[in-house]
């Protein structure tokens, strides 16, 4: 997985149909994303239940380009390494989800995977200044994690921007994940975000076996990022 900072569209597969994931994430792929993205819920860390790693170890051979499998669980740790070996090409793990962060991090990386830290909406971005080399992608939730459909919080853009200024240079993506559609995509990639998760805005009006929308949604929340 190389890196640069061109904008990468990233399916959630959350907003894809749950009893056709292998086909969905060909079909998405085909359609132009750039990664998959992954949510997994456990109903204690979000209000929400998704799937484990047997789902991801069951979608990895569909899935040719990036899977991004964002953690939204806690604990966190004792289920990496499930992950990795899963085929897991980002793990992210929450910053709220644990007291120990940076083991988590140490711990993803070391099961083979780039680390990925994500940020709620209270959070603040430095949190994360301690653990920047740590990390390959900081994750910046623009609404509170559980859910798709939910609206944009642009409080967080100002976020973004004091991310982009203290990372600098360093090869660590900026992810954005929730509400991201072609009105809000340039707000965010203006103050740095490279990496756009869109659930929601991916996948309406298409289907597996109508899936030119998916195509036409992808291309509409690139070119509105690209500024
Ligand atoms: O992590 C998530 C929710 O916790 C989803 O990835 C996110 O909300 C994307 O969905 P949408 O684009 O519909 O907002």
């Amino acid at each position: 997985m190389s890196f640069d900072r061109t904008i990468k569209i990233a399916p959630s597969i959350l907003s894809a149909d749950f009893a056709n994931f292998g086909v969905e994430c060909e079909v998405i792929e085909a359609q132009g994303a750039d990664w998959v993205h992954v949510d997994v819920m456990d109903g204690h860390f979000v209000p929400n239940i998704t799937f484990g790693p047997a789902t991801c170890a069951a979608i990895r051979p569909h899935i040719k380009g990036v899977m991004d499998v964002h953690l939204m669980i806690a604990p966190v740790d004792p289920y990496i390494e499930g992950f990795a070996n899963a085929g897991a090409d980002v793990i992210t793990a929450h910053v709220e989800a644990g007291p120990h962060i940076h083991r988590t991090l140490q711990a993803i990386r070391g099961a083979g995977a780039k680390a990925g830290v994500a940020l709620n909406p209270g959070t603040p971005a430095s949190s994360v200044e301690m653990l920047l080399d740590m990390v390959d992608l900081v994750c910046v939730m623009t609404v509170n994690p559980g859910f798709g459909g939910q609206k944009f919080i642009h409080s967080q853009i100002e976020k973004v921007r004091e991310l982009r200024a203290m990372i600098g240079d360093r090869p660590i993506h900026i992810e954005i994940d929730g509400g991201v559609d072609p009105t809000t995509a340039p707000l965010v990639a203006a103050a740095g975000a490279d990496v756009l998760v869109a659930g929601s805005a991916v996948f309406r009006g298409g289907s597996i076996t109508n899936p030119a929308p998916y195509g036409e949604n992808i291309r509409a929340i690139r070119a509105a990022a690209v500024v």
